[in-house]
């Protein structure tokens, strides 16, 4: 089911308490805009009407991959989503799960856990995009497709239902796959906040292998990598 609401503070609040509540998985919410949009590292979503604003929930089940590789379902069902939109563009997922077109940011994720209860949140530039110095980002629009939030988190939904079924049958593997095979390509250099190496593929549980100048390999489970 999709809800839609004109104006929230985070679409991921709400859906947290929905699953304090105890909603159950397969839930939506979508929001016209928002009035306190969170992003990754304590970062703020500016949310104003036009994009894609929408999180759902997960319910962990006893078998279930690592609760961290939802990060990569999320990503790879929502490239997916934007490539189709946008046939003519290369849109690549950054590890963990923002996307990029021509380097420039055009969507991001964030998960968030409490107990059983995986709340992930999409916010996609469909029709405009912040104007940051700092951060170049981008929006589909520009990308040469027309799609309203609506249509978008119908779409969404619907791959995402998928991938999340074939994590469930299937384990991470096939889902690691298409995230290498719509990410950036092995030896993309990667500055982060340990330093700057190659990247070199993923770990069979979803971390990034970083290869450094040295020729030793870092493994990393969290933090923001920057394309160089
Ligand atoms: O930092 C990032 O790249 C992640 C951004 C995630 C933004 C989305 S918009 C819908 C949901 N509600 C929020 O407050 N954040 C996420």
């Amino acid at each position: 089911m999709i809800r839609v609401v004109v104006e929230t503070a985070s679409t991921n609040d709400d859906v947290l308490a929905d699953a304090r509540d105890g909603a159950p998985e397969g839930l939506w919410l979508r929001a016209d805009r928002q009035t306190a949009g969170r992003g990754r590292q304590g970062r703020a979503w500016q949310s104003p009407p036009g994009n894609l604003y929408a999180s759902t929930l997960v319910r962990l089940q006893a078998g279930d991959p690592a609760a961290a590789t939802l990060a990569l379902v999320a990503a790879v069902a929502l490239q997916d989503v934007t490539a189709r939109l946008a046939p003519a563009a290369v849109i690549r997922i950054k590890w963990p799960n923002d996307l990029l077109a021509d380097g420039a940011k055009l969507a991001g994720i964030l998960l968030e856990r409490e107990g059983d209860a995986v709340v992930i949140g999409f916010g996609v530039n469909l029709a405009h995009h912040p104007d940051d110095i700092d951060r170049c980002a981008i929006n589909l629009a520009v990308l040469g497709a027309s799609c309203t939030p609506g249509m978008a988190v119908e779409l969404l939904a619907e791959c995402f239902a998928r991938w999340l079924a074939r994590w469930r049958n299937e384990g991470l593997a096939p889902i690691r796959t298409a995230w290498l095979a719509a990410a950036h390509p092995i030896g993309t250099a990667l500055s982060t906040a340990e330093g700057d190496g190659l990247f070199d593929g993923l770990e069979a549980d979803g971390a990034l292998r970083l290869c450094l100048a040295d020729g030793s390999v870092r493994v990393m489970h969290a933090g923001d990598v920057f394309l160089i």
